[in-house]
């Protein structure tokens, strides 16, 4: 069998304070299947963001190796991390993130109009994304005429508008009300294990957390054994 499609190996990442380094990471190691979803709690200032930015390729550690579907997110030149986030993960905030002048299909639409996919095949994909997280009736409404459970299923078709192998997701509840929060959370389960996608979740949410295949505890930016509560 092939190795997992996320290995992180003693990873660990300062920032510079003023006066002191603050240690976000320290000595981390962990692996995650494909499709297998992961959620990543811990405490404010854990270490969660940190973590889903280094496995994304949106920052680089300060000691450590990780490696996403074989390709080593660590020592690659910027191009390289690039092309990761352009081919292989998805990304879901906890702000949305969407294009406010946009409509839910440009939105969705975005990643494939920078990979350049034709047209009539983009429109064909949205669609179908679009019907995917249940807003197939909502393709022209713009975020600000939508609710933020909706905003968040646009966010979601958009991170999976590019087929990614990893689907990063950093609270992406954190901005709804339980019940909202609740159909993005089923929303992700289900649509990773249709997928066979792997889902790296940083949550605070229970939810998650019970839905989760396995749920990793951060705590001062180590990785610690502590059972989960149900
Ligand atoms: N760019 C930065 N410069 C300096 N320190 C930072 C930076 N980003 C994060 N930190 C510090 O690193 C630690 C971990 O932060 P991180 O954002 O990863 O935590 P978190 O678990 O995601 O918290 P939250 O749940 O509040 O989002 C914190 O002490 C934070 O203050």
């Amino acid at each position: 069998m092939s190795e997992p499609l996320v290995v992180v190996d003693g990873v660990s990442r300062d920032y510079p304070g003023a006066g002191q380094v603050v240690h976000a990471l320290r000595d981390v190691s962990f692996t995650a299947g494909h499709g297998e979803l992961v959620a990543v709690r811990g405490r404010s200032g854990a270490g969660k963001t940190t973590l889903l930015n280094l496995v994304g390729g949106l920052d680089r550690p300060t000691a450590g190796r990780i490696r996403v579907a074989g390709r080593d997110v660590t020592a690659g030149a910027e191009r390289d991390l690039l092309a990761l986030r352009r081919d292989t993960v998805g990304f879901v905030f906890q702000s949305f993130g969407l294009i406010p002048i946009l409509s839910a299909a440009e939105n969705v639409g975005l990643p494939l109009r920078l990979t350049k996919v034709p047209a009539a095949e983009r429109d064909q994909r949205v669609a179908v994304l679009l019907e995917l997280v249940g807003l197939g009736g909502h393709a022209r409404q713009r975020p600000y005429e939508m609710s933020g459970g909706q905003q968040q299923r646009v966010a979601v078709a958009r991170a999976l508008a590019h087929d990614p192998a990893l689907l990063i997701a950093d609270e992406p509840t954190g901005q709804l009300d339980s019940e909202t929060g609740q159909a993005v959370m089923d929303l992700l389960r289900a649509l990773v294990r249709a997928r066979g996608m792997t889902a790296l979740v940083a949550t605070h949410d229970p939810t998650m957390m019970r839905v989760a295949d396995r749920v990793l505890t951060l705590r001062d930016g180590h990785l610690v054994d502590e059972p989960v509560p149900v």
